[in-house]
């Protein structure tokens, strides 16, 4: 199951609707609707994250989120891009997948 959930969450056209908050994020990296692929969510969110500049500038494949909202959402203070699962385990908690 925890496999599916993975291989799930990291199909790109699955249909998801982010809960309130995360919404907000998406919505200030550019987003203007409520039912995302989660091929748009990760866009936004990397827009999200080069438009604050959360990525540590001598380890690139590093975000520093602890004061960002970003950080509260997802659970963490920072979080590398080279650890895909981690990542979709913490975005898909702030999502509700639609059936479509
Ligand atoms: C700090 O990161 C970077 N820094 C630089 N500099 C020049 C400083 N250039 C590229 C990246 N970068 N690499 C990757 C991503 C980015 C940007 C777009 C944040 C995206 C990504 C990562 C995390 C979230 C979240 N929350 C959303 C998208 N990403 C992805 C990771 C996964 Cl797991 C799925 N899809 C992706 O696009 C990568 O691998």
């Amino acid at each position: 199951a925890d496999e599916e959930l993975i291989t799930d969450s990291a199909d790109e056209n699955k249909l998801v609707r982010p809960k309130l908050e995360f919404q907000s994020l998406l919505q200030l990296a550019g987003a203007t609707k409520d039912v995302f692929t989660m091929k748009e969510v990760m866009f936004y969110l990397g827009q999200y994250i080069i438009q604050k500049q959360l990525y540590d500038h001598k380890q690139q494949h590093i975000v520093h989120c602890s004061q960002d909202a970003l950080g509260r959402l997802l659970g963490v203070d920072s979080f590398s891009v080279k650890e895909p699962r981690a990542l979709f385990a913490m975005i898909t908690k702030n999502l509700e997948t639609v059936k479509s």
